[in-house]
């Protein structure tokens, strides 16, 4: 007991003894010196406290814990607005797209749990079926199962032996599972298979449940399109006749589910990079789920922790690569290491808008599922030549052929224009040169496009919604250029402001003495600015010349 009681007062010695000179015993008032007979009684008392420790209370400054109640009570958490706002703004920017802190629970607690608690799938287990697909790396089967284990749903699946970028694809497909199952394919087990030496290299297995039959491509390319898939999105056939309302309603459901999977992998930090109807999926999978899903993230870069942010630029489909093909700043070439790219991804995210290169290619296929002369490969390639000869501005290229228009395109536009164009407004929204210019999945979500109720038009609900949508997408970047532009050209002897040559000198110099206020303070913004891209730059550089090992495929399982 006695050990236990002077352990505790030791404890809490610790923490007090911050106190000790401002408090001392009360019958020796703070001043006053204490006679020498007191101290002696003082020390015995403290020897007497300190019995059970083995050291004296003039070492453990017991003196402190006995007299505690005379000290002023802790006041525990004080809460301070600079605290709180500094709380909050380091709460959003963990939370904010693609996620540092969900991003870690993730991938220590989730990705971890799930690895014990998931249905391995051995190479043993599959009977090949047919072939659905191959591709410059990998082959496509439909497989099923020697023995159905009780842990997957029964059902044919697929099999996909990818020899390059296969361990990408597992860590994409993990990650999405994870994160937004429905937006992709359902994805169940992805294993290393090392083959014997001579048999060519290693084949990463991946399964996934098999979603149906049909791709977007294949239903696109029907004469009946988009009739063929009304009864597979909306459950029936609509009662209304044959035309441009009906038409875009299908149209309109399909848009929905495919930017509401984009949001999920994006809202999660993953971009996928190879949108086109050949990559999206209709899922047959039970009543709830018959809805367009994504299939192949080989391309796919996860920005949160910077895995595959290049290697497949090459690849990318150029029928439906945005402008851009870089989806980050080529003065931020290469990701960083993990931690670093966590660390960074939100203000990466903002900067590049990285998210809007899959907003480009869904812009083509809204264009394509609209006007059925874009539907052909050819055709495509040609509408993106002539789109590039108009700047990448779709009203001007609308100008160019409108006039011209063959009966397809016309009906194309009459099926835009409908509701006072907001068909056509969401569409420009997303096929647009400046990728930060595009709308978000998010943003186009929320377009009124998707929110008619009747035929009537747009409520005054709807209207207030249209305006704000058209806020929120204004670039603001440009007001920024507009006024440096307005300095610049303002900058004339009588009008004051700067010159071009002046602004440039302000980039490149420091504030001096003696300079204007106005000049000071511009020239240090610039400066700030100028710092932050160089470190940014630098950190990454200086991380990448590391040689980076893809540490992420260690836990991918291996089956020899
Ligand atoms: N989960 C799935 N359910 C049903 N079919 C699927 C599924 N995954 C893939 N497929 C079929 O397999 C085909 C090839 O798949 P995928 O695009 O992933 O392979 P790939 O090797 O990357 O092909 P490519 O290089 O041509 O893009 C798809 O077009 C689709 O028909």
């Amino acid at each position: 007991m006695a050990t236990a009681g002077a352990l505790r007062l030791g404890h809490a010695s610790f923490f007090l003894s911050g106190h000790r000179r401002r408090s001392p015993p009360p019958s020796f008032p703070t001043g006053r010196k204490v006679p020498a007979p007191a101290r002696a009684s003082a020390h015995l008392h403290d020897l007497f406290v300190g019995v059970g420790v083995g050291l004296p209370c003039t070492v453990m400054e017991c003196g402190d814990i006995i007299y505690r109640s005379t000290l002023p009570r802790p006041t525990g958490l004080t809460l301070t607005a600079p605290g709180v706002a500094l709380a909050v703004a380091a709460v959003s920017y963990l939370w904010a797209t693609p996620g540092v802190a969900p991003g870690f629970f993730d991938m220590f607690v989730l990705a971890f749990v799930e690895r014990f608690f998931r249905p391995a799938i051995h190479k043993d287990d599959i009977v090949l079926g047919k072939k659905l697909g191959e591709g410059a790396f990998g082959v496509v089967y439909k497989v099923s199962l020697a023995n159905p284990k009780p842990s997957i749903k029964e059902g044919d699946l697929v099999l996909k032996k990818a020899t390059e970028y296969g361990a990408v694809e597992i860590w994409m497909n993990e990650r999405v599972r994870r994160a937004c199952a429905s937006s992709c394919a359902y994805f169940l087990y992805g294993f290393l298979e090392n083959k014997s030496k001579g048999k060519g290299g290693d084949e990463y297995w991946l399964i996934w449940r098999f979603e149906g039959e049909d791709t977007l491509a294949d239903l696109i390319q029907s004469k009946e399109f988009p009739y063929n898939v009304e009864a597979k999105i909306l459950g029936e056939v609509q009662d209304l006749p044959k035309g441009l309302q009906r038409e875009n309603k299908i149209i309109q459901t399909i848009m929905r589910q495919l930017l509401f999977a984009l949001d999920g992998l994006h809202s999660t930090g993953i971009v996928h990079r190879d949108i086109k109807p050949q990559n999206v999926i209709f899922s047959e999978g039970g009543n709830w789920a018959r809805t367009f899903k994504i299939i192949d993230l080989g391309a796919a870069t996860d920005l949160r922790v910077g895995i595959n942010y290049i290697p497949k630029e090459f690849l990318l489909d150029p029928r439906y690569a945005a402008p851009e093909q870089y989806i980050m700043s080529t003065q931020t070439p290469s990701a960083p290491s993990a931690p670093v790219a966590t660390a960074l991804s939100p203000v990466l995210w903002q900067l590049n808008s990285p998210d809007r290169f899959d907003i480009y290619s869904l812009g083509l296929i809204f264009l394509q599922m609209v006007f059925p002369s874009l539907r052909s490969d050819n055709s495509l390639v040609q509408f993106n030549r002539q789109l590039k000869r108009c700047n990448y501005d779709l009203s001007a290229w609308r100008n160019l052929v409108e006039p011209r228009a063959s009966p397809d395109l016309r009906k194309g536009f009459e099926l835009l224009d409908l509701d006072g164009g907001i068909g056509w407004e969401l569409l420009t929204s997303m096929v647009r040169y400046k990728a930060r210019q595009r709308t978000s999945a998010k943003a186009a979500l929320a377009h009124p496009f998707f929110k008619r109720e009747g035929l009537l038009g747009l409520s005054i609900m709807q209207n207030l919604r249209l305006q704000q949508y058209r806020a929120t997408q204004k670039d603001y970047s440009e007001a920024a250029n507009w006024i440096i532009k307005f300095m610049a050209k303002s900058g004339t002897a009588s009008e004051g402001g700067f010159t071009e040559a002046q602004l440039q000198e302000l980039r490149e110099i420091k504030p001096k003495k003696g300079g204007s206020q106005q000049r000071n303070l511009l020239a240090s913004i610039l400066r700030v600015q100028r710092k932050l891209i160089k470190t940014l730059n630098e950190s990454m550089d200086d991380l990448n010349r590391r040689r980076k090992s893809i540490w992420w495929s260690r836990w991918i399982p291996r089956e020899e």
